[in-house]
């Protein structure tokens, strides 16, 4: 802005003779805090400022002059950007109070006003209005505070709530002569509350925005456009060009006039209050054909207000002419008025256009705002955050690009946020969105949460054994891996198999009379919890005696059986889930953070950790610049658009139990009616060769691993176009902040499919499955007879007629061969073991799945069986019908019994193998089980070289 005329010539000075006051339609740091702003004040009688998103994004969306501030913020706090935003805004807004202050005090609290204007994205919201204007009122504290609230239809009784709370109300985005009435109104009325209440009226200010320049800008292109066409009356409308936003205004003008004379108004002055003066707003000249201060000098009256774009301010400082202009020539602008109406230019329809142009213009600058805050926020914290790298073909990116625009456009992130059903299918989702506030909510309770640690270590467990399934136990597991043992704290065990060998293996690592036992079950009514706690209680209640309720936590929620039960039982503790979690999205409540305690997880490390994730994915970080939905997005749009739908996690090997933990998240929450993302974990990266074109890549990679050939591998995935996105870790505890990002990046992908991800209709056909086997087991003795169709040396063959009848062969490999054969590109294949799940199992699923992935280019899944059934189970039954599967079952070298029941692991886990089978033949998926007679290992060994020479 070029420095002030002479006092004596200086136009600006001069407006305050003719009783308008000229505000600043600008603001940013530097300006204030160099004294710019005090320099307008004192030279040009400066009497007021505005701001507006789109001011404020021009000031903080490029440089660095907020940088130290916002360090500072982010030293000492762990804040969203939309709040980082605010306390800049703050800030700048207070500092400019301050500088007006003289001017409010000397114009005893009529002038020398600064404005902020409440969220943008609210502008349709009456309660989000009233509550946020309440909050910045409170939140500046500055009686020459202003605060700016659209004139929407939505918002007008927002106005009057707010005037009758005493606070100062500048009327945004006014267009047309009907809105500035329903804003009169409101006003009058807030005040008229205020009143009621026998409040001060006399300190509530307001003026009411009528913009200008915006009305010309539509009218003059709708009268070229017609002009153009060879409109009949072309010379009257080309007369109109440039005048009818002004006559608009003056109209408006009037009308305030007349509502100053009226018995209401007379009644109110009486006890005090205030005027409304009309502030001209938009009066930065767009048109260059026209005077550079045409908004300004044709719109000089008493009682106003005229807000400059600094541009507008040194043109009207330079060659501006002061008269009083407003009030006169009415019956002119009464005519052209007239004309507009005669000539059929839609005024009434332009100016709804323009409040809801303003209105999205509006957030689409705050959008740009927020979105350059996050970026300045994920720079200046640095290390602090994961990172994500994305490198996807062209054609990709683009559809990518579209998928996160849609998603700002519609607002989708924030309606995420507000718990809105409608982002999904309008179902219950709503009720399982806790998982939105969990970390603020455990870091509320991290005394107890802390407390409870501090006694764990007191009594010096050994070992802790936690038993769960699924999303209680797969968070927990990751932990127990990912951290190994806490000094002073017991190793941590996760237990999520009926395997009776698994069972006995996890029987032989602990010694119960050291050992802390977890049980975790949300519902307090899995299968696989209950018979795992009987067993070890068993085995407890031998060592400990009357003591063993002492060495028992449950997790549960609220009500469960477990409950009861755990009172019963007299467990040490209780700690309850929130039941508006679903499991898998409940490793950052009690069902990670108690088994976390207990091993010695540094609770407020990680929970903060977590928490400045949850912070970038929050509502106010749109959507290109929020890492959640930039993941989700690319999820959805891989999976919908270009038919990569198995999603292949690669990890560096420190982190990489990550993955079964985000195989149950993605695979439970997205594959179900026939859709759905598939996730491949752990198979062993191979060359471009290996893989087709159905795969999206996810690196997670733990930088201070230096994994250089990994990071090779990965380049040359990229090169040969396969789409991967990179996600650095800085330190291993940072998978809290993954939690979070893969919770909502699911939940966004979901959308993208048009699904319910909070779900799992087929895990539950599983379980009811297995239990009409286990009860008809209860009834007889045994389970149901089932005939193989085949048999050969230790591997015996069973299917469901339909798959059967497909599996022709004379031998092992033959029949393998036909199953196999029916593999397509874009297929997957599964192997679902039922088997204890140990170092060398792993080893011989992973090198027969690697065998399959080669021999067939086809992505595959290593399961373990029951754990999978809580897991990826849900997506091969009710997502897309492209899984080829193979179930290995075995006889048990040893059984156990289940305590207080009549059956044992050994035939919950064929159960349980059958029930699955039976749901995967109903849904009609290519599905083969090969059952391993006698020895396991030479059985395995004889599958393996069958299935060798079959492929
Ligand atoms: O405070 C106000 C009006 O209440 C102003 O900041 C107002 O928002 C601005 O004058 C307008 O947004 C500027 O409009 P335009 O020049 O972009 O058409
Ligand atoms: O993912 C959840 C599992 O199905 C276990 O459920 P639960 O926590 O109710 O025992």
């Amino acid at each position: 802005m070029t420095s002030s005329a002479t006092p004596s010539a200086n136009p600006l000075r001069a407006l305050a003779k003719a009783h308008q006051s000229p505000w600043l339609d600008f603001i940013r740091r530097s300006f204030v805090e160099d004294g710019s702003l005090a320099r307008l004040v004192q030279d040009d009688d400066i009497r007021g400022v505005t701001s507006s998103p789109a001011i404020f994004q021009k000031a903080m969306g490029e440089g660095t002059e907020y940088d130290a501030q916002m360090r500072d913020i982010l030293t000492h706090e762990i804040v969203s950007p939309g709040v980082l935003y605010e306390k800049l805004a703050v800030t700048d807004i207070k500092a400019a109070a301050h500088v007006l202050t003289p001017v409010y005090e000397q114009a005893h609290g009529k002038d020398g006003f600064v404005s902020l204007e409440v969220s943008p994205y609210l502008a349709r919201d009456l309660e989000g209005t009233t509550h946020e204007a309440a909050r910045l009122w409170a939140d500046v504290a500055e009686p020459n505070l202003m605060v700016k609230i659209p004139a929407t239809p939505e918002s007008i009784p927002a106005i009057r709530a707010s005037i009758a709370a005493g606070i100062n109300v500048n009327v945004t985005l006014i267009f047309s002569l009907n809105a500035y009435k329903n804003v009169v109104d409101a006003w009058l009325s807030g005040l008229e509350d205020l009143k009621a209440k026998g409040g001060d009226l006399s300190h509530v200010a307001s003026v009411a925005s009528f913009f200008v320049s915006r009305i010309d800008n539509k009218i003059d292109a709708e009268i070229d456009r017609r002009v153009a066409a060879g409109d009949e009356n072309a010379a009257t409308l080309k007369a109109l060009r440039g005048k009818v936003a002004i006559a608009n205004a003056k109209m408006a003008y009037v009308y305030w006039q007349e509502i100053m004379q009226t018995p209401r108004w007379k009644a109110l002055e009486d006890a005090g209050a205030q005027t409304q003066r009309l502030l001209w707003a938009s009066t930065g000249t767009k048109d260059k054909a026209y005077s550079d201060v045409l908004y300004v000098d044709s719109l000089i009256g008493p009682q106003t207000v005229n807000t400059l774009p600094p541009a507008t301010m040194d043109a009207f400082r330079d060659h501006g002419i002061v008269a009083e202009t407003l009030g006169t020539d009415i019956a002119n602008a009464r005519q052209v008025m007239e004309d507009t109406q005669r000539l059929g230019l839609d005024l009434q329809g332009i100016t709804k256009t323009l409040v809801d142009e303003g209105v999205q213009s509006f957030a689409d600058a705050f959008d740009g705002l927020l979105g350059s805050v996050a970026a300045k926020q994920a720079t200046l914290l640095g290390d602090k955050l994961t990172t994500l790298k994305t490198s996807l073909p062209a054609d990709f990116q683009e559809a990518v690009n579209k998928g996160l625009n849609a998603w700002r456009k519609d607002g989708s992130i924030r309606r995420l946020w507000a718990k809105d059903a409608s982002v999904w299918t309008n179902g219950p989702e709503a009720k399982w969105l806790n998982w939105l506030n969990t970390v603020d909510d455990r870091l509320n309770h991290i005394g107890d949460l802390e407390a409870f640690q501090a006694e764990v270590k007191a009594r010096g467990f050994h070992q802790v054994l936690l038993m769960g399934m699924g999303g209680s136990s797969l968070g927990p597991e990751v932990l127990a891996m990912t951290f190994g043992k806490h000094e002073g704290f017991g190793h941590l065990y996760v237990l999520d198999s009926t395997d009776p060998q698994q069972v006995a293996a996890f029987e032989k690592k602990i010694d119960p009379h050291h050992t802390l036992f977890i049980v975790a079950s949300k519902s307090g009514s899995t299968l696989e919890p209950n018979i795992m706690l009987a067993y070890f209680q068993d085995l407890a209640k031998r060592a400990l005696k009357e003591k063993a309720g002492s060495h028992f936590v449950a997790i549960t929620d609220p009500g469960s059986k477990l409950e009861t039960y755990a009172k019963a039982e007299g467990f040490w503790k209780i700690f309850a889930g929130d039941p508006q979690i679903g499991g898998r999205y409940s490793v950052l409540s009690n069902f990670g953070m108690v088994p976390a305690a207990a091993a010695g997880v540094p609770l407020r490390l990680f929970l903060e950790d977590a928490l400045r994730g949850v912070r970038m994915c929050d509502g106010s970080v749109p959507p290109a610049s929020n890492p959640g939905v930039l993941l989700g997005t690319i999820m959805g749009v891989a999976a919908t658009q270009f038919g990569r739908d198995k999603l292949t996690i690669i990890a560096t090997p420190q982190i990489m139990d990550f993955g079964a933990w985000m195989e149950q998240l993605i695979a439970e929450s997205t594959g179900k009616h026939g859709k759905g993302i598939i996730p491949i974990d752990d198979e062993t990266l191979g060359g471009p060769k290996r893989y087709g074109k159905d795969r999206l890549f996810v690196y997670l990679r733990l930088a201070t691993e230096h994994r250089h050939e990994q990071d090779e591998a990965i380049s040359t995935l990229i090169d040969a176009g396969q789409p991967v996105i990179t996600i650095n870790f800085h330190n291993k505890r940072q998978i809290a902040q993954e939690f979070f990002r893969w919770e909502i990046a699911t939940a966004v992908a979901g959308a993208f499919l048009n699904i319910d991800p909070f779900d799992q209709p087929d895990v539950e056909s599983t379980k009811i499955e297995t239990r009409k086997l286990m009860e008809a087991y209860e009834k007889t003795g045994k389970l149901p007879a089932e005939e193989p169709f085949a048999e050969h040396g230790p591997l015996v063959f069973f299917a469901d007629q339909a798959n059967a009848a497909t599996l022709k062969g004379n031998t092992a490999t033959a029949i393998l061969k036909a199953h196999f054969d029916r593999v397509k590109a874009g297929d997957y294949v599964g192997l679902l073991a039922y088997i204890e799940r140990n170092r060398e199992t792993l080893e011989w699923i992973q090198h027969v799945r690697l065998h399959v992935r080669d021999a067939k280019t086809i992505a595959t899944a290593a399961e373990f069986g029951p754990r999978f059934l809580h897991s990826t189970g849900q997506a091969y039954k009710g997502g897309p019908n492209t899984g080829v599967f193979l179930q290995i079952t075995a006889d048990d070298a040893r059984d156990l019994p289940v305590p207080g029941t009549g059956y044992s692991f050994g035939v919950v886990k064929a159960a349980q193998a059958r029930g699955d089978f039976d749901v995967l033949a109903e849904r009609k998926r290519r599905a083969l089980r090969v059952h391993i007679k006698g020895n396991l290992k030479e059985g395995l060994a004889a599958l393996a070289s069958a299935l060798h020479d079959a492929l």
